[in-house]
């Protein structure tokens, strides 16, 4: 599966312990990510992962147009709820699409333990499905 890991600056710690703790599964999947937070973790966890522009240089938008080619599986997007962000738009349209393709979206931690679990267990497999068949949303 293709993952995206994304974090506003006061949630990075949150996110590069959690892929820390979760290291063991997201290795089988391959990991995708905006600049800072893709360099992070590869820091921390030594994990491959693509790295994309840094969230207000278009990383957002990069991970949302996978997500309009049907290429990107789930999204772990720690979000920021007290800090006004520059590229507000882009944090806006990133969730949107992952609603208009009904992509797995945690954006905090609570969330993103069910999902990874759930990942684990094999409860995303249905997504294989819809990528065999090149389903694509018709709008
Ligand atoms: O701003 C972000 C997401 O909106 C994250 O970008 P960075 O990972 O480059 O900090």
């Amino acid at each position: 599966m293709n993952i995206a890991l994304i974090a506003h600056d006061k949630k990075k710690n949150d996110l590069v312990q959690f892929v820390t703790a979760y290291q063991n599964i997201f290795s089988k999947h391959t990991l995708f990510a905006t600049g800072t937070t893709g360099h992070r973790i590869s820091e921390a966890t030594g994990l491959p992962i693509t790295r994309f522009q840094s969230g207000p240089l278009g990383g957002d938008q990069e991970i949302g147009a996978m997500i309009a080619k049907n290429q990107m599986d789930a999204v772990f997007f720690f979000r920021d709820p007290l800090t006004a962000q520059p590229h507000e738009p882009d944090v806006t349209a990133l969730v949107r699409l992952c609603d208009v393709y009904s992509i797995p979206l945690a954006t905090n931690m609570g969330t993103a333990e069910l999902l990874i679990r759930g990942m684990e267990l094999g409860m995303l497999d249905w997504r294989n499905v819809i990528k065999e068949n090149g389903e694509v949303n018709e709008g």
